[in-house]
This record gives C-alpha cells, structure tokens and sequence, in this order.
C-alpha cells in the first residue's frame, strides 16, 4: 500500500489546488498543507510511495544494541551485536547520497529500522535528517544508494504503487493541515476520497480516531481554532486512521519531523505520550493497542529523546558517525555526542 506524505493513503500525486472532493467542499481555497512543508516549494515533489509484499516471520523482539566505538577521527560505527536475521527489517538504507545542486547532504547513510522498533535520528542542523525521511518516505530520490522496504530495493517514488505490504506515513512538522476544511475532513480526508467506506462508518471512525489522541469534540473545528498541540494531535490522527473495511492491513511505519518542535514542555509530553501510544507496544488513549508497527522521530529535543525513543541514530555532516540505544548517549565517550549533549560551544561540531 502506497503511502503519502503526511497521511498513509495519500494518493500518490500530490494535489495542487485544494481538496475538491464529492463528499465534502472546502470552505475556503488555501488549502494545500503541503505548500507548508519546510523546503518544498513545489507542489509535485509531494509524491510518495513505498511499500513491498508482506513477509512473514517477524522477529518481534527488540532491537539489538549496536553502539559506537568511540573513536570519533574515524567515525567509525562497530556493531557489537548482529542481528542472526534480517526478516524484521522493514527498512533500509543502504549507503545513500543525496546533494541539492553543489551541496552534499548525505554522503553514504546506512542503516535499518525494524519491526517494532522506535528508532530517533538527531544531529546538527542541516545535517540532513529531514532528507533521510522524505528519501525514506519516497518524496525525494536518492542520488546514489538504495532503500529497501521489507527486503525490496524501492525503484522509484510514485512508481512502486503496484507493490505492496508496507505502509509510511510522514507527519510534518507543520502538521501540514487543509485549513479550509474541519477536523473531521482533515482526518478522513482519504477515507471519503480513496474508499468505500459509507460516511457513517468514516465519522464513526474519526470520532474514535481522535479520542485515541486524546481529541473529543473538536470534529467540526477549523485548524485555525486549534493549538499547536491540537493541531499535531490532528495530524497524527490522520496519520494513524485507516480502513478498516480492508481484508488485511498492512503494517505501519510513521515517520515524525520535529513532531514536539515549538511546543511548551507539557503539550511536548502529551505528543511524546501519543507518539508512544499508537505503537503496537503502547495503549492509546482508550486502552486499545496502538497499530503502528515501528516509528522513526527526526527531533532536536531532549524530552523527545528521552521519553518516546529507544534507539538513536547521530547524523553529522551527512553521516551516521554514532547509533545507540537511548540510555547509552548521555554516556558516551564520543566527542560529537558529547558535544550534542551538552550543548557546549567546544568540540568538533562548529556552526
Ligand atoms: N529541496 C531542497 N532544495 C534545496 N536544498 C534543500 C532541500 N531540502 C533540504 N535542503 C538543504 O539541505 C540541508 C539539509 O536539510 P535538512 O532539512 O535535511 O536538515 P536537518 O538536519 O533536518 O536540519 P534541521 O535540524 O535544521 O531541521 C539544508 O541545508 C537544507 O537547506
């Protein structure tokens, strides 16, 4: 199942005007969320795709610790446990280049995200970790290098619809909302437009949809009238909804850009909560298991870190030069994470 940019059943060409769908009208037309996003000015990068058949055998177990050695010249990573097998792994990035004209941005990023896990990428600004995710959720191709979903080398961005097993969501850190339509419509968006859903069954769904972010009664509200927790609780919810008059749904990877960035400590919580909630290891709000398979939190903030991330991978200057678990970064030995640590002016990251 293809996925989207900010939603898993986005359709696989962006739109470029507002929604105009038959079951509901905008009430206004300066709608396209995707115009928000941080780098994009055009709307047709908001193509999207992934996916690859189902495979079986999954290794539900956590993920292995890997950590670095310590030697922060070379930048070396050491792998001090292998996983037997990769049958878990959802996806890959295998040695990906990525540059915007002159400027190189990744120079060779390798790594795997597995099932179950809550994986965080941080590093230096403009290191590239919003870049990895739209590579990852097929908004942008890599100029050398592969992604693998669920074992199969992704050949393109919008052409891999005709594969499938694999859903990614990518939740913007704008929230990335129509603001002409309500809440519900944002959050149903795909369900009114790509299923055969009766509306009932949609607004029912919704209506759960939210409550499991901690959202009641908010249906009919306009983003405009919504916090910016609100609004990030909302664009997670649309993220998450799906349908469920499918015979089998696929697992799920959500991606988050910054999703606490611009939140007071508190409504960072509630989001790092939520984050946690709708993993398949978590409880939403109404004690129902959460249905995303695994997450990945692009994210500078330390509560982030903390509270809703297992394993870290450290970006710095277009490479990963340290992975860990969470526990092991404020701890360790190497200079770069010490320094990101600590936010100290002294040490090799220089702005
Ligand atoms: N579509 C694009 N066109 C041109 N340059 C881009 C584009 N997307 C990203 N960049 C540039 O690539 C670099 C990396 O951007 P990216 O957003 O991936 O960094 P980041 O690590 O997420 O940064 P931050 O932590 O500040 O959000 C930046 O210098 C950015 O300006």
């Amino acid at each position: 199942m293809v996925s989207l940019s900010t939603t898993p059943f986005f359709p696989l060409t962006a739109q470029k005007t507002s929604p105009s769908s038959t079951r509901f009208q905008p009430k206004n037309n300066n709608a396209n969320p995707f115009f928000n996003n941080k780098h994009s000015k055009d709307p047709t990068n908001f193509v999207c795709a992934c996916i690859a058949p189902p495979r079986n055998n999954f290794n539900t177990q956590d993920s292995s610790a890997i950590q670095f050695n310590g030697s922060s010249k070379s930048e070396q990573l050491s792998t001090v446990r292998n996983h037997e097998d990769d049958s878990d792994v959802l996806i890959e990035c295998r040695d990906v280049y990525k540059s915007f004209g002159e400027k190189k941005i990744l120079n060779g990023v390798s790594f795997k995200i597995r099932h179950g896990e809550a994986v965080g990428i941080i590093g230096p600004s403009g290191t590239g970790k919003s870049t990895i995710l739209k590579i990852i959720a097929g908004l942008l191709a890599p100029d050398k290098g592969e992604v693998y979903i669920r074992g199969r080398k992704r050949g393109g961005l919008i052409s891999d619809d005709e594969i499938s097993g694999l859903r990614i969501g990518l939740v913007f850190q704008s929230a990335a909302l129509f603001d002409s339509l309500t809440v519900r419509e944002n959050v149903g968006f795909l369900l009114y437009e790509h299923s055969r859903m009766p509306e009932e069954q949609i607004s029912e769904l919704i209506k759960e949809t939210l409550a499991a972010v901690g959202l009641k009664g908010v249906e009919e509200r306009l983003p405009s009238e919504l916090s910016g927790g609100m609004k990030k609780r909302v664009a997670l919810a649309r993220s998450i909804i799906c349908d469920t008059t499918k015979d089998s749904i696929e697992p799920e990877v959500l991606l988050y850009d910054e999703p606490t960035a611009g939140l007071d400590p508190i409504a960072s919580t509630v989001v790092e909560d939520l984050i946690r909630s709708v993993h398949i290891k978590g409880r939403d709000a109404l004690g129902k298991p959460g249905n995303i398979t695994s997450y990945v939190v692009v994210t500078h903030q330390h509560s982030t870190i903390k509270r809703a991330i297992d394993r870290l991978l450290f970006l710095h200057k277009g490479q990963l030069v340290w992975e860990g678990m969470t526990h092991e970064f404020t701890t360790s030995t190497n200079p770069i994470v010490q320094q990101f640590a600590s936010g100290s002016l002294d040490g090799p990251i220089k702005y």
